[in-house]
């Protein structure tokens, strides 16, 4: 059985967000269990990323409830996000960078940017860095303040594919070392299908495909039945595109 000590999962009931008119999340119903690693697709503008604020706490969902499950600490579940962009500060050296917002986290700060391959680069300044390089220093920051739940929101979509890939590997085996539930946000297939447990599709019907991928890892992106789901959840995102801009007229 696998322990989920230390690890918190969410259960959301009714989530809905709505802007204005425009209805963007309806009465979606998930459980995300501790210690999960969950994908989400979906067409653009479907309100992945509005999910993965609310998951966040920086948005206030419209109607429904999400409640914490598992080893809940005492003061609530924390989370913290990972964007696409690495919203690194330029005029802090990388060290700093990592450190930001906390207290005399020095070491553990330094000691994570060794397990994402940038020890020795303490002092170098963002601009000094790759595209690359700039996202581990983000991955960094968000791991120090030793998040529940870590939210990636297409934290490797600007990366060419080669740096793309060694990124996927690096977060895996940085979650080998520092148990987490992720819930990431991608446009990649391959990437859903490579990283998470679980991959759902979201599209204006709400979730209408919850894959459980039970690949060991490290996985092979050959693997006839990877391929098989891939183009089975291509074609779901290209019929749900279809439904979003019948929706909305575009
Ligand atoms: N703060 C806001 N005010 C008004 N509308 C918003 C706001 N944030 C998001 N929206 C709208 O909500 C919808 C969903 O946006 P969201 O960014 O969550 O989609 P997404 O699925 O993440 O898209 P993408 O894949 O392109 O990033 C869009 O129609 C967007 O215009």
């Amino acid at each position: 059985m696998t322990t989920t000590r230390g690890l918190v999962g969410l259960e959301l009931s009714s989530i809905g967000r709505r802007y204005g008119d425009n209805q963007v999340l309806r009465d979606l119903d998930l459980t995300i269990d501790p210690g999960d690693f969950v994908a989400i697709l979906g067409p653009s503008g479907v309100g992945k990323s509005t999910l993965l604020r609310i998951l966040a706490g920086l948005e206030e969902p419209t109607s429904g409830t999400m409640t914490p499950i598992g080893d809940v600490p005492a003061g609530g579940p924390t989370a913290r996000m990972m964007f696409q962009e690495d919203r690194l500060l330029p005029w802090k050296s990388v060290l700093d960078n990592v450190q930001l917002g906390t207290k005399g986290q020095r070491d553990k700060a330094a000691e994570l940017l060794a397990q994402v391959g940038l020890a020795g680069r303490e002092k170098a300044w963002p601009a000094e860095l790759s595209g690359g390089q700039r996202q581990r220093v983000a991955l960094a920051r968000a791991l120090l303040h030793r998040p529940d739940i870590l939210l990636l929101d297409e934290p490797f979509g600007a990366l060419d594919a080669i740096t793309r890939v060694t990124m996927q590997q690096l977060l895996e085996g940085v979650l080998a070392e520092h148990p987490r539930t992720v819930l990431l946000v991608t446009h990649d297939v391959e990437e859903a299908l490579v990283l998470a447990d679980r991959v759902l599709l979201l599209t204006p019907q709400g979730i209408t495909r919850d894959l459980r991928v039970p690949q060991s890892r490290p996985r092979h992106r050959g693997d006839a039945q990877l391929a098989a789901w891939k183009e089975e959840l291509l074609d779901g995102l290209l019929e749900a595109d279809r439904a979003v801009h019948a929706a909305t007229g575009s």
